[in-house]
């Protein structure tokens, strides 16, 4: 393993069957930050996780962290903390028997465990029974599971879900702090909004591709206000719209036109030199969630 944790996913594919999970994906995950991976349900992230993990095999590409494939890394449970499926737990076991299960495989003593408890802030709830933890308590018995080891890299299948809007706030919290010790951090999810506060990258697929890789600064800048223009009069609403060049997407009817990369002062201006009469004319802010479903959306219309 070399000194840092970088990810990198090289045109990495996995074929199911005809079902193409991931498709010549290939992005970088920096350490010291906190990278959200994101797609809608089913757009391959939980396989790319289980490729990184060595879980299942690629059909084609790489995939490595810190210069290495899962399986080279000589103690791989100090290096790497997953948490993929929602964690089962053994009901009757304390939080602490379930961790002192773990210690001997990741090679630490069992005073380990008490110091990841109290890391997530279980110590209370450290001699009593799983069973009756509520579904943020078992979110951080699972992240203190992963930090057994006290891995350089983090890779957290969607660790907010469930999480009431403390938790989240904790969790954030929690995540940022282990970036800036220069830890690998790689968060899933299923929507921007849940990890828009807490990711400084972004990677998005759809259909097992890349949509974007940014900073989300870089994507917040991309944010672009949309403009809607109504006529009565379509293909004149879709000559101007050619012959002006604007970028517009399918709003489902030829009469409406959404633009992105103009302003409504120019279009109301152009239609009325063109002598287009408008119904509407309006600007919307889409946002950032927005925005992502635009980045899913045209890698989805573009393999359908
Ligand atoms: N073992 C498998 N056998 C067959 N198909 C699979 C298998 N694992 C995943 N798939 C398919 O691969 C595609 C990607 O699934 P994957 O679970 O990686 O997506 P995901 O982005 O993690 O989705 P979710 O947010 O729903 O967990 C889906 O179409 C899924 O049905």
């Amino acid at each position: 393993m070399t000194s840092d944790g970088t990810i990198i996913v090289e045109h990495l594919s996995k074929s199911f069957g005809p079902v193409r999970a991931v498709d010549d994906l290939s992005f970088e995950v920096a350490p010291g930050r906190v990278t959200g991976f994101l797609g809608p349900n089913g757009a391959g992230k939980t396989t790319t996780l289980r490729m990184l993990l060595g879980l299942v095999r690629p059909t084609s590409g790489v995939a490595t962290i810190g210069g290495e494939a899962y399986g080279q890394i000589s103690r791989p449970l100090r290096t790497v903390g997953a948490a993929l499926e929602a964690a089962s737990f053994h009901p009757g076991r304390t939080a602490l028997d379930h961790l002192r299960l773990y210690t001997p495989q990741v090679g630490v003593p069992d005073a380990r465990a008490s110091q990841v408890l109290e890391l997530v802030g279980l110590s209370e709830a450290a001699h009593r029974r799983v069973g009756g933890f509520s579904l943020g308590m078992r979110q951080r018995l699972a992240l203190a599971t992963t930090l057994l080891g006290d891995p350089r890299v983090l890779l957290l299948d969607e660790p907010a879900n469930g999480l009431d809007p403390e938790g989240i706030r904790w969790l954030r919290g929690f995540l940022r702090a282990l970036a800036a010790e220069g830890r690998t951090i790689l968060v899933s999810s299923h929507v921007l909004s849940e990890v828009e506060q807490t990711v400084d990258d972004v990677v998005i697929i759809a259909r097992g591709r890349l949509a974007h890789a940014s900073s989300l600064a870089e994507l917040a800048g991309m944010a672009r206000v949309q403009v809607r223009a109504v006529s009565p009069d379509a293909a004149g609403l879709t000559a101007l719209v050619d012959r002006s060049a604007w970028t517009r997407t399918d709003a489902g009817d030829p009469r409406v036109a959404d633009l992105w990369d103009v302003d409504a002062a120019t279009v109301g201006a152009a239609a009325f030199a063109a002598g287009l009469e408008l119904h509407e004319l309006s600007s919307r802010d889409p946002g950032l969630e927005g925005l992502f479903l635009q980045l899913v959306g045209a890698v989805e219309s573009a393999v359908a």
